[in-house]
């Protein structure tokens, strides 16, 4: 069969399709496939294996009558029309649990950082303003014992707040569309209501998918809502966040710092405000970044492509309808 990845993955995932015996083409480029180019090239294969943050729309799918299945190497699949796939009766797979680790350890990274400027502090010695030790300069705030509010507690919210539960003894409080029982009984976490989650977090860390309902969902009626002390961590994906309104808060002291491992757009503009800040720390989106999550995820958007070629079901199907 054909097989088009949109960027380049771990070798592990494409020896694996190799194995196969299958015949792949990679799109092995730093830039982004654009529309056309995206198009053009799914309409020679039967299969795609989203490597990146290609955007896949109803045009996509209404123009590769031939495709068959869409693996994506990734959890989150707000880059998917979801129902224009199903309708063109295209089975679309993602890469869930096994990238959670990972994740949730850059929001870790994130909250210890902005606690402590770290980014901020970094910049300094680089910018040969280290004129010595200083006792009132540069302070953070502590961790310890504070409360961390999850926007979105399942699997990545479930292991951030084991970790900050296990490392800061955190309180954890979260707000979710369900009450997640597994993390009340270990984790002895707290369900709150929205408005609860803003004003009691210490830490508040989004975790929740970007869908039409979350988007914007932290905005400036939100940042009036939390404390003046309160950090802002999100791994999920920038689309939550209204960033000027963000930048703004974090200008008046309405919020002490925020933690973004993700933006919108991506890349961000190396010109953006946000980026010279003393109490934010911004990365390029490398939740999932190590060699062990990264092998295992391409392993795993690989197996849910033989299995669509064989003719069974993906394992990791998101859109389970498509099978009726
Ligand atoms: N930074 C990164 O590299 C990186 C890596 C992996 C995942 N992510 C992002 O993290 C997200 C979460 O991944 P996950 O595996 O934990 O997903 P998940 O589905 O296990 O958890 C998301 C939780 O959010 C809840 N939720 C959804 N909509 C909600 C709403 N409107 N209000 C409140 N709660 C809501 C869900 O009920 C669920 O419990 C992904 O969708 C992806 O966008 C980012
Ligand atoms: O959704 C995801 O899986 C991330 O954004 C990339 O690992």
């Amino acid at each position: 069969m054909k097989i088009f990845i949109t960027k380049k993955i771990p070798q592990k995932g494409i020896d694996l399709l190799k194995s196969a015996g299958h015949d792949i083409s990679i799109h092995d480029s730093s830039t982004p496939l654009s529309e056309t180019e995206l198009i053009k090239a799914s309409q020679q294969v039967d299969y795609v294996l989203n490597g990146g943050m290609q955007k896949f729309d109803a045009n996509f799918f209404q123009n590769c009558p031939n495709l068959k299945a869409l693996s994506l190497m990734s959890v989150g699949y707000d880059n998917v029309d979801i129902s224009a796939a199903t309708q063109h009766g295209i089975p679309v797979s993602n890469t869930p649990g096994i990238l959670s680790g990972a994740t949730a350890d850059v929001a870790f990274l994130l909250m210890l950082s902005v606690s402590r400027k770290a980014f901020f502090n970094h910049k300094r010695i680089l910018q040969g303003e280290w004129k010595g030790f200083d006792p009132t300069a540069n302070l953070g705030i502590e961790l310890n014992n504070k409360t961390l509010g999850i926007y979105g507690l399942g699997r990545i919210g479930f292991e951030f707040a084991r970790k900050a539960k296990a490392a800061y003894n955190m309180e954890i409080i979260y707000y979710n569309r369900s009450r997640n029982e597994e993390a009340e009984q270990i984790l002895g976490a707290r369900y709150v209501n929205f408005d609860d989650l803003l004003t009691r977090s210490d830490v508040l860390s989004i975790h929740a998918a970007l869908t039409a309902e979350t988007k914007n969902r932290f905005d400036k009626n939100t940042f009036t809502r939390m404390k003046n002390s309160a950090i802002l961590v999100n791994t999920a994906r920038g689309g939550l966040v209204n960033e000027l309104d963000l930048t703004e808060a974090l200008q008046t002291g309405q919020l002490w710092g925020a933690g973004l491992d993700v933006t919108d757009p991506e890349p961000m503009d190396p010109k953006n405000p946000l980026l010279t800040m003393e109490n934010v720390c911004i990365l390029p989106h490398i939740g999932s970044a190590t060699v062990e999550t990264r092998d295992n995820m391409a392993l795993m958007a690989a197996s849910n492509l033989l299995a669509a070629i064989k003719g069974e079901k993906m394992p990791q199907i998101i859109n389970k309808e498509v099978y009726q």
